[in-house]
């Protein structure tokens, strides 16, 4: 494998979230797009800054965490998911350092119940206020950032309001356990995300995430530089709608320290029935339609198959057999 340089010079950019008055038609809107567009042409990603997840609500998301992967093996195999990744995925001779679970339809209050009470029969209050009061807030920035990226392409509103209501989200919460040997290891292989966006946010400033430059030869660290730190990552999903606009991040999880790494991400994914494809704004004679519309979970579960399988080539291999 062709192993390639981290450069600790090269970094993502910030976008700063925290501001009250972020709302559509404002100038400092215009000014924050155009920023959110310019990062996810040039990276496919950048960290934002959102304060609305407080300090205390992180900490809480990371106790939930622990509480979660330190329940015993049997118990957390009661989350299961035909499809895969969805359920829970202990400690797999491919990443042996990985742990995780997801959560379906993480804002919704039934479902989170119903995930809690699988794996804490008599209750436990606050996990399910905990992830709710993450997905929420989460949420809240996910759409923001892709109503801003839609209208950046000039995208008309209504196709976004309808955009917005036809996805869900899926949380995962994410153990990377530390390793006594100096040398690295890896945490989750490169790969991109298969859904619109994803935001995720760790416990702390270690390393761990690293995105791959467009040029295809350098990893840059995603280190979090503030408390209020998220990465956001465009998916493949996004690269579909925006018609090739923007590339999905290449990404991966390294470990090289002793400390357990948490994360915990935010997936904005399609509804099943929903058929995927740019709208005709998108579509013109220098950005001809690479992709013929399509269904989220076939595409899906055709990426879990086979190699590659979380890549640009498997979404441009599974188009092009529909044809
Ligand atoms: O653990 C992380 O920070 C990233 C995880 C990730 O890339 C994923 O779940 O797709
Ligand atoms: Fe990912």
């Amino acid at each position: 494998m062709m192993s390639l340089e981290t450069k600790p010079a090269l970094q993502l950019p910030v976008i700063d979230f925290t501001s009250r008055d972020l709302k559509p038609g404002t100038v400092e809107w215009e000014s924050v797009r155009g920023d959110v567009r310019r990062a996810l042409e040039e990276y496919g990603c950048f960290e934002a800054l959102f304060d609305k997840v407080t300090v205390e609500l992180r900490k809480a998301v990371f106790e939930a965490s622990e509480d979660l992967f330190g329940l015993p093996i049997e118990t957390k195999q009661r989350i299961v998911s035909d499809v895969k990744y969805r359920g829970y995925v202990g400690q797999n001779p491919t990443t042996p350092l990985y742990e995780g679970v997801g959560i379906d339809v993480a804002d919704n209050e039934e479902q989170v119940k119903a995930f809690t009470q699988k794996l804490w029969p008599q209750g436990n209050m606050s996990f399910s206020e905990t992830v709710l009061s993450f997905t929420k807030h989460v949420s809240e920035l996910d759409f923001k950032i892709r109503r801003m990226v839609m209208e950046s392409f000039g995208i008309d509103e209504n196709y976004v309001d309808k955009h917005l209501k036809s996805t869900k989200c899926l949380m995962r919460m994410m153990k990377y356990r530390g390793v006594d040997e100096t040398e690295e290891e890896l945490g989750m292989e490169a790969h991109t995300d298969r859904n619109v966006l994803t935001i995720v946010c760790q416990n702390d400033v270690i390393d761990g995430l690293e995105v791959k430059t467009k040029d295809g030869r350098h990893w840059i660290k995603a280190n979090p530089s503030q408390d209020s730190s998220f990465l956001v990552i465009g998916g493949s999903i996004l690269h579909v709608l925006l018609n090739g606009r923007v590339q999905p991040a290449v990404h991966r999880v390294v470990r090289m320290g002793t400390e357990t790494r948490y994360s915990a991400g935010h997936f904005s994914m399609p509804n099943t029935e929903e058929l995927i494809y740019a709208p005709d704004e998108m579509v013109d004679a220098a950005f001809p339609r690479l992709f013929n519309p399509f269904g989220f979970e076939a595409y899906y579960k055709f990426t879990c198959e086979g190699s590659g399988r979380r890549d640009l080539s498997a979404l441009k291999t599974y188009c092009s057999l529909l044809k």
